[in-house]
């Protein structure tokens, strides 16, 4: 534990679930810009917005609410308010990468619009969108009710 932060521990709590908030905001809608876009013909003024659309999401919300999620999160480790041995947390843990694994996945999808080389369908992305709900309604059992 850092003594300095042992206090802190309520503070990067709330600064965490804020930034998860703004993440799974995120990461709800993209996908589901992605649904829309995928039936946009490529070079159209609708494609052209969506593309708009999605880098402002990614750039300006998506990546730093990741990177804030995950920096709070890690505080909230350095105060010794949580054990490192809960099985729970190693759960959680896991599902977290899941979730910076799809994050990854919705970053090269929006860049191959980007660049007018999608390949995948709208029912694609339609059950793309529901990967993060899954792994979001997991992570928050595993949290709040701690079965293990
Ligand atoms: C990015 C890596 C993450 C780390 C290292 C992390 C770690 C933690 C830790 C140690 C706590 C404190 C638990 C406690 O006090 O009992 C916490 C709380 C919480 N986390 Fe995360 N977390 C991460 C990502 C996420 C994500 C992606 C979500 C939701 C989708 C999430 C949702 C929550 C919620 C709702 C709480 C508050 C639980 C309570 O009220 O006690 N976390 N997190």
């Amino acid at each position: 534990m850092i003594d300095a932060f042992a206090g802190a521990y309520p503070w990067f709590k709330a600064l965490h679930v804020i930034s998860v908030i703004a993440w799974m905001a995120g990461m709800f809608y993209l996908p589901r810009l992605f649904v829309y876009h995928a039936d946009a013909a490529p070079g159209s003024e609708l494609s052209e917005r969506f593309k708009v659309m999605e880098r402002r999401l990614l750039k300006a919300i998506i990546n730093p609410a990741m990177i804030a999620t995950w920096l709070f999160g890690i505080l909230i480790l350095t105060t010794g308010a949580v054990s490192l041995s809960e099985g729970w947390l190693h759960a959680k843990i896991a599902l977290v990468l899941i979730m910076s694994g799809m994050h990854g996945a919705f970053s090269a999808w929006r860049r191959a619009f980007a660049e007018d080389r999608n390949r995948h369908s709208a029912r694609f992305y339609r059950w793309m969108n529901e990967v993060p709900t899954v792994l979001m309604i997991g992570i928050v059992i595993l949290v709040i009710v701690k079965p293990f």
